[in-house]
């Protein structure tokens, strides 16, 4: 008897489920916003929950599909969003009415780990942000490049060796092995000398957050539920090395600045200094208290965000570079020529006076952006400017920087490499919002300058005694790495590293 009725609830429960995971797909359509079909329980982002495809690659394909709306309304599993594509609007957001949208919504805890700048929201990011900021100014990254300088020259030397071996590398994770040891030098103080035994800890970091969770795709579901349980997206082992790494750092310097001037020195001297109470948009904001766990968690952001972004940059832009050798000729000469001008150790102030370089870094970001979606949240109801339409307060908003650095309306033969797009009258000529790879406004990437430095710096060195030229294994048709967070090359990339004959 009991077998008969089976099917009948078995049925009955999969359209409860049904009904349940398709809920919310008809708010767009109710406020006559377009934007693709969604798939039942996973919205439109199926490909990315199965880890098929990045969800920077899917928001761009959505963003290239709807070339005449302002925005589209899209489904992460089963949250509505809204992509925003017109640059006048994205500015809003971004920039004029931050007040709104001054929270990413990424925000998973307010303990431990999840207290840093990327993932703290509200009163708690402005705190940091105010707090951090000026551990990121020209003069504290000038005072920090003598340690950047030693990481470039230990990797041309690591080149060199390497080179009397073999021609062909990976150079993606080749470049990791220098970004890895600056940021560690740079951010928490190791020694270059004293990194062999925390390189394969800082492996383990590098397997454990780029491992598959499902906890970006639960928070989409359910949003706000992992800062509610104020549950740790970060396994316990990475929080005790970070926690006892900044321990000892703190002990090993009786808590005072060593004169080292990396972060943990600026971190430290930030702390002598008495906190200034502030206000934000009228409302008295609480100061930060610079705990060691509040220094923890900015190491382990600097770390995290510091190495991976620089080193996937440098790859691309060595590709390209491999693939044009024209172009490759002209930053060797520029290189060459401000190096024989100045005579002597590459200092921060070179860097700054290579033009080409900077456009070549420019257009391999705009080709190569990657992360992405950027993304916000309505602290409030938001008219959005030019519609009729309005962001419910809690709604996340998105942005697709690909979407925009190839769309035609913006950068001509959007698929070619050609720097030149970064001259300063091109720029001029375009909307300020058509170039975001370190996002924009009050909330865009606090490590820009460290990020363009470390990376400048090591591409200025590594050419100026090597070329590169494509392998037998190059591939020309790149494709991304579906899971991680940070878009990467799938397969990494194969190119020859020669060394060069340099005139005497
Ligand atoms: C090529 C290198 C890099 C790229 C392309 C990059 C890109 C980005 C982007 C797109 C964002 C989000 C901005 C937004 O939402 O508007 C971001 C945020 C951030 N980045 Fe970077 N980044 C780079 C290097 C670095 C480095 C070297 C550090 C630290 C040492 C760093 C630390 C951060 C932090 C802490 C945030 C969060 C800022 C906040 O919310 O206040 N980044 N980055």
């Amino acid at each position: 008897m009991l077998l008969l009725y089976l099917p009948i609830v078995l049925t009955f429960f999969i359209y409860i489920l049904y009904l349940y995971f398709t809920r919310t797909f008809k708010y767009w359509k109710s406020r006559k916003v377009r934007g693709p079909e969604p798939t039942v329980f996973f919205g439109n982002i199926k490909e990315s929950a199965l880890r098929q495809k990045n969800i920077g690659v899917i928001m761009q394909e959505i963003y290239n599909n709807y070339p005449n709306e302002k925005v589209v309304g899209v489904y992460r599993m089963t949250s509505p969003c809204l992509l925003i594509r017109d640059l006048d609007i994205v500015k809003h957001i971004m920039i004029k009415d931050f007040e709104v949208f001054g929270d990413r919504g990424v925000e998973f805890s307010k303990k431990g780990l999840g207290q840093n700048l990327f993932h703290a929201d509200g009163d708690t990011w402005t705190a940091l942000r105010n707090r951090f900021s000026p551990i990121f100014t020209t003069g504290k990254l000038k005072n920090m490049f003598y340690l950047m300088n030693e990481g470039a020259n230990n990797f041309v030397e690591h080149i060199s060796t390497e080179c009397q071996k073999k021609q062909e590398f990976e150079i993606h994770s080749l470049l990791q092995t220098y970004t890895v040891s600056t940021i560690s030098a740079c951010a928490f103080g190791v020694g270059y000398d004293s990194l062999d035994d925390k390189l394969e800890t800082l492996k383990l970091v590098d397997q454990i957050i780029s491992a598959p969770t499902y906890a970006n795709e639960l928070d989409m579901m359910y949003p706000g539920l992992l800062t509610s349980l104020n549950l740790s997206i970060i396994p316990v082992p990475i929080q005790k090395f970070f926690k006892n790494l900044v321990d000892n750092i703190i002990s090993q310097r009786n808590g005072k600045p060593s004169g080292r001037n990396d972060f943990m020195d600026l971190i430290l001297e930030l702390r002598e200094m008495r906190e200034v109470n502030y206000t934000k948009y009228g409302n008295f904001v609480k100061p930060l208290e610079i705990t060691p766990e509040v220094m923890a968690a900015q190491a382990f952001v600097f770390y995290v965000a510091g190495y991976e972004t620089s080193a996937t940059t440098m790859a691309y832009l060595m590709y390209q570079l491999a693939l044009n050798q024209d172009i490759q000729n002209r930053l060797i000469a520029e290189i060459d020529e401000v190096i024989q001008r100045n005579t002597g150790e590459v200092t921060y102030d070179m860097i700054k006076e290579m033009k080409y370089l900077n456009k070549v870094f420019d257009e391999t970001l705009r080709m190569y952006s990657i992360v992405e979606p950027l993304q916000r949240k309505a602290t409030r109801d938001y008219q959005v400017p030019g519609t009729d339409l309005v962001i419910e307060k809690g709604t996340i908003v998105l942005i697709s920087p690909r979407g925009i650095h190839y769309d035609e309306k913006y950068y001509d033969n959007p698929d070619v490499f050609n720097p030149d797009r970064f001259d300063p009258e091109e720029v001029g000529k375009r909307h300020p919002c058509a170039y975001l790879p370190f996002g924009l406004g009050q909330r865009n990437c606090v490590g820009m300058r460290f990020g363009r430095l470390q990376s400048q710096l090591c591409i200025v060195k590594v050419l100026s005694k090597f070329r590169v030229e494509p392998s037998k294994n190059t591939d020309r048709n790149l494709k991304v790495t579906p899971h991680r967070a940070i878009i990467g090359p799938k397969g990494g990339i194969h190119l020859n590293i020669i060394p060069r004959k340099i005139k005497a």
